[in-house]
């Protein structure tokens, strides 16, 4: 594509000859119908590509698109796939300081009343009866103090949050009264009897359930759980996912040079698995080394592989010939998307799932918010957001069979395509707040496009925690 390419016109490496020749045959027809191949076919069931030149790319690129699923329907398996009995893990039980982002497996009930006691709501004086009053002379009551009952007449300095003595009336505020020559206290305005008294369990009795299971715990969350009581919750746990990044021609410093390029992968992957609510245990650089590959997939005690290039059917891309050997269950052998359409999601063992990234950046990135994001999601019982939509600003074209995922800025009410979206750059997704979700075929300046939220941008729904 022309450098910078804009977002409006089809990047070269948006077709494949597969694609292009489809084109031509019948002339920029409506997509065609997804294939029902249905998930859960075992990786050996796919004969292992051949790598005779012409030939064998037409055939993988045939084979590819026979087997591609909507881009929908991936998110869907990829949602499905973790709610199995045997992929949810057992609720676990976690410190306040370690509940941020999680989601409740029990509910929230009240472990005391709140308040525990009858408190001051201002700082001022505890009086009993009509004023004046005799202002006693033991100082402010505040904190854990228990203190005396007033007699009718009587008043005691107290602190905001301080526990009213038996018999109190009412609260002063300090601003509300004035002493006289002989230390009488005297209301400065009219007062209704148990102003400023918040009574015990005005807010919950102990018992009371605050929170269903399946809230997200949320800052206001962990408040309340302290308030009421709680230094542990019971949480679903956060799903553990190892990152296996793949590819010899990576650096992991410096810049590229000789024919090698920077790693892009290794930096942005573990933050933005962790902005999706993972518990990111290990990022490996393993080269393009089948050996390795198959002893780190088969060693992993992660809920999530995460892999990074050699999802294609080149000579140095392991993915689907590890999973081959391992007799992993292909849910998703390839996704009709731009960029990505050579992710891939599979069963590796009964309580573990793989997610094949493609190595071209933002073809990460479009895997990663296709199969990491809706799997990580349910994995973690959180719910769905609310999808959005803008109109566009500019028109963007589509791929004629595939949805497109394109950057977008959010300005006002609209979401504007930016430059720098192909699949090897992250330029556009760097600057961007969202993805827009770009039907086949394409959308006009002005129609809406479903937004997919990026963790950490601080327009529309969806929050991260981490
Ligand atoms: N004959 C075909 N070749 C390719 C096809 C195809 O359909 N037929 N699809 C292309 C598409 S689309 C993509 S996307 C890539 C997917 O390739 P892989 O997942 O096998 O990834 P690699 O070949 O390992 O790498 C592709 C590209 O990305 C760079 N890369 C890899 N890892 C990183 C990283 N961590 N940081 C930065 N850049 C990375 C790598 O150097 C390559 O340039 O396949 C196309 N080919
Ligand atoms: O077009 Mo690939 O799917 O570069 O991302």
């Amino acid at each position: 594509m022309t450098p910078g390419g804009t977002g409006q016109g089809l990047d070269a490496e948006d077709l494949d000859v597969e694609e292009a020749l489809a084109l031509v045959k019948d002339g920029n027809s409506p997509a065609r119908p997804t294939g029902d191949h249905g998930p859960g076919r075992r990786a050996s069931e796919a004969a292992p590509p051949s790598h005779t030149p012409e030939t064998g790319r037409r055939a993988a690129a045939q084979e590819h698109r026979h087997r591609a699923t909507a881009w929908p329907e991936a998110r869907a398996i990829a949602a499905r796939a973790a709610r199995s009995r045997a992929a949810r893990r057992a609720p676990v039980s976690v410190t306040l300081g370690d509940a941020l982002g999680l989601v409740l497996a029990a509910p929230l009930t009240a472990l005391t009343d709140l308040p525990s006691f009858d408190t001051s709501a201002m700082d001022g004086w505890a009086v009993a009866g009509p004023g004046p009053w005799h202002v006693r002379d033991e100082g402010v009551l505040a904190g854990s103090a228990s203190p005396a009952p007033l007699a009718d007449g009587e008043a005691v300095r107290i602190a905001t949050g301080a526990r009213i003595p038996p018999d109190t009336t009412a609260v002063l505020r300090s601003e509300h009264g004035r002493t006289d020559a002989n230390d009488r206290l005297h209301p400065t305005r009219e007062m209704q009897h148990g102003q400023d008294i918040r009574p015990r369990g005005q807010e919950c009795r102990s018992g009371d359930q605050l929170l269903l299971a399946g809230a997200v715990v949320t800052p206001a969350v962990l408040g309340l759980a302290a308030a009421a009581g709680y230094d542990t919750l019971t949480a679903v746990p956060r799903p553990r996912v190892e990152v296996l990044v793949l590819g010899d021609e990576l650096l992991a410093e410096g810049r590229p040079r000789d024919g090698l390029i920077r790693d892009a992968l290794g930096p942005m992957l573990p933050p933005w698995l962790r902005g999706l609510g993972a518990d990111v245990i290990a990022v490996r650089r393993l080269g393009d080394d089948a050996k390795a590959l198959h002893k780190a997939v088969t060693g992993s005690g992660a809920d999530l592989i995460v892999t990074t290039g050699g999802t294609a059917a080149g000579p140095v891309d392991h993915v689907h010939p590890t999973l081959r050997r391992i007799d992993a269950e292909l849910l998703v052998d390839g996704v009709k998307v731009r960029p990505g359409h050579p992710m891939l999601l599979a069963r590796t063992k009964d309580d573990q799932h793989l997610v094949g990234l493609p190595g071209n950046p933002l073809a990460a990135v479009s895997g990663l918010l296709t199969l990491a994001e809706p799997l990580l999601r349910a994995l973690a019982a959180r719910p769905a957001p609310e999808p959005y939509a803008l109109p566009l600003r500019d028109t963007v074209h589509g791929h004629p069979h595939d949805t497109r995922l394109v950057p977008v800025s959010l300005r006002g009410d609209h979401a504007v395509p930016l430059h720098y979206n192909g699949p090897a750059m992250l330029r556009g997704i760097a600057a961007a707040d969202a993805l827009a979700v770009v039907p086949p075929g394409g959308a006009r300046a002005g129609q809406e496009a479903e937004l997919l939220d990026l963790p950490w941008a601080t327009a529309g729904v969806g929050a991260c925690f981490t």
